[in-house]
């Protein structure tokens, strides 16, 4: 299971993900409380290794801007989280990843959107994401993407992780609020969060994360 955290706005937080098995470590460039800097997000890009990829997460910017900040940080990913179209995502020279919403009257564009993964984020909310709000796993039971290409996000939380895993068994997961404490990155919860998402024990659960 690969593991996305988002939202990284410090140097501490991207290396607690980074040493807990973090795959993927996400900065927010769109209006959001958790918006960075390129600048700031290009210094903490230099202390994270090459095997960890760094996703520009975006909604609705032009091609030149993501592609200027994608330059200065040495981002991998573009995660297009608005209403890119396929054309756009086409011209981007970068990797990426397409959120939409999980409902399934969105499913069939997936079909034909030239996405590195799929993005699941849940339709409730205020903002285009970061929301920390769950969907209803079951509507995904019917897609029909190859599930190493979805990234399941929305309100993942340790508490609901395995769960989450169990009912849609995607290829990532992908969490920002749920790793939070009083709006701030929370290195107990991200170690928790990406232990218990690898995780292949089948005794592992929630009642024993506390005594890790
Ligand atoms: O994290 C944000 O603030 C954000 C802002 C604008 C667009 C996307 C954002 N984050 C992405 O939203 C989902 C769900 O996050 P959460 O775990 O429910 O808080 C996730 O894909 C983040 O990458």
């Amino acid at each position: 299971m690969l593991v996305k955290i988002c939202g990284i706005k410090t140097e501490e937080a991207a290396q607690t993900a980074v040493n807990a098995g973090a795959d993927f470590i996400g900065f927010v460039f769109a209006p959001s409380k958790r918006e960075i800097t390129a600048e700031d997000a290009a210094t903490i890009a230099q202390s994270i290794p090459p095997s960890v990829k760094k996703v520009g997460v975006f909604v609705n910017e032009t091609i030149e801007t993501m592609t200027e900040i994608a330059t200065l940080v040495g981002l991998d990913f573009i995660q297009l989280h608005g209403d890119e179209t396929p054309e756009l995502a086409e011209q981007l020279p970068f990797k990426i990843i397409k959120a939409f919403p999980a409902e399934p009257e969105h499913f069939s564009a997936m079909h034909t959107y030239p996405s590195d993964f799929y993005l699941l984020d849940s339709p409730f909310g205020k903002n285009r994401g970061g929301n920390g709000t769950v969907f209803d796993w079951d509507v995904t039971r019917n897609l029909s993407i190859d599930r190493a290409k979805i990234m399941l996000a929305g309100g993942l939380t340790p508490e609901n992780i395995q769960q989450a895993r169990k009912q849609v068994n995607p290829g990532c997961v992908d969490v920002s609020s749920g790793v939070e404490t009083n709006g701030e990155k929370d290195p107990k919860k991200i170690m928790n969060f990406i232990r218990l998402a690898k995780s292949t024990r089948k005794d592992e659960s929630i009642d024993n994360i506390h005594n890790a």
